[in-house]
């Protein structure tokens, strides 16, 4: 696990010494958890085998989601009927959470060690909902991910005023086009993991489908191995790219409920204003309108930019919206 991630780690799971009472999976081979299914796991293995597994009991009531590192044991030959065990989950870099809704505190890891989340936004047909933008960027920095902005359907509006609202973020954005030059998304996308999160409508299978020629046949193969059907499932599903890196497709996340949400966490993705507030009182939450905030302070004095310290609180504002993601 790299230092700089550490601070997304909650609560450190670490690994429990092995003593002699100890099996030990010393052999086990490490593989990714593409689907999760009633309890039966597909995993990915570098080299492409791909395995039905479940928990071994060792594991207990530890989670296993869709993103994990796992090492497993038993039958990894990925052949029909066979069944391996996974014995070890690895620490998350990073965790994507969402709660049920705002006022739910109960939360649920929707994906682990995704490197972006990339929000894919219509220009226009359905319109783009600023706020709701601005609610994943809240969400993709308290996961520890870098957030990405995919504006679909340029042909129909200008993308100016969206991108000009999140330069002071430094968020990356692409614009695409049905059929046009997918070349900025693949740079995109490109040799990491990407969680693409959209509404109904906005193009994310024209997209997701240009992106995979294949991705329908891959889907079926999936479903050929867990020999379950895969839209009696709402869990997120990994599909290799075939110029490098995977996306995450993620069917049943409809709602984004930002309970969980840790100011303290969000401000680390800000380095210049993380960095300002440590000149803040105790329990200051940094928002417009507290009295000593030290980050008002630092943006008179010229040492953060005002604009961006505009954004870093308007999105932080967007967790109170009224809006179901
Ligand atoms: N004008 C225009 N239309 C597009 C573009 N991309 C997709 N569309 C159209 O938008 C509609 C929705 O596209 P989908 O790819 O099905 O959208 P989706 O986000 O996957 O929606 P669901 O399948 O409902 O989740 C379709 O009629 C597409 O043909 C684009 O770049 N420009
Ligand atoms: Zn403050």
């Amino acid at each position: 696990m790299r230092d700089e991630d550490a601070q997304y780690e909650r609560p450190r799971r670490r690994t429990r010494p092995r003593t002699k009472d100890r099996p030990d999976y010393s052999d086990a081979v490490v593989a990714v958890v593409t689907t999760v299914d009633r309890g039966r796991y597909t995993l990915l293995f570098d080299e492409g085998t791909v395995v039905t597994a479940m928990k071994s009991r060792p594991l207990g009531r530890q989670g296993v989601v869709v993103g994990d590192e796992v090492r497993v044991v038993g039958d990894v030959s990925g052949q029909p009927g066979s069944l391996a065990r996974i014995v070890e989950v690895r620490d998350r870099r990073t965790v994507l959470r969402r709660s049920a809704d705002d006022d739910d505190p109960i939360e649920r890891v929707v994906v682990a060690n995704a490197d972006q989340l990339v929000i894919v936004t219509a220009l226009a047909d359905p319109p783009p909902r600023p706020g709701l933008i601005d609610r994943c960027l809240v969400a993709a920095y308290d996961a520890g991910m870098d957030p990405a902005v995919c504006l679909t359907k340029v042909d129909l509006a200008p993308a100016d005023e969206i991108v000009a609202q999140l330069e002071p973020l430094e968020v990356r954005t692409v614009t695409t086009r049905q059929d046009g030059d997918l070349e900025p998304l693949r740079d995109l996308l490109r040799d990491r993991t990407s969680v693409l999160i959209g509404h109904s409508g906005v193009g994310k299978s024209t997209l997701v489908n240009a992106l995979v020629p294949d991705a329908h046949r891959t889907t079926s193969h999936v479903n050929e191995v867990t020999g379950r059907g895969r839209h009696t499932s709402t869990s997120a599903m990994i599909l290799p790219l075939p110029f490098g890196g995977r996306i995450v497709d993620t069917p049943g996340f409809r709602s984004f409920g930002l309970a969980h949400v840790d100011i303290e966490r969000i401000l680390r993705a800000f380095a210049d204003l993380n960095t300002a507030a440590r000149d803040c009182p105790r329990g200051c939450t940094h928002l417009a309108g507290e009295p000593e905030c030290a980050l008002d302070v630092a943006a008179a004095n010229g040492e953060i930019d005002p604009a961006r310290l505009q954004s870093f609180r308007r999105i932080m504002a967007s967790r109170s919206l009224a809006d179901e993601y």
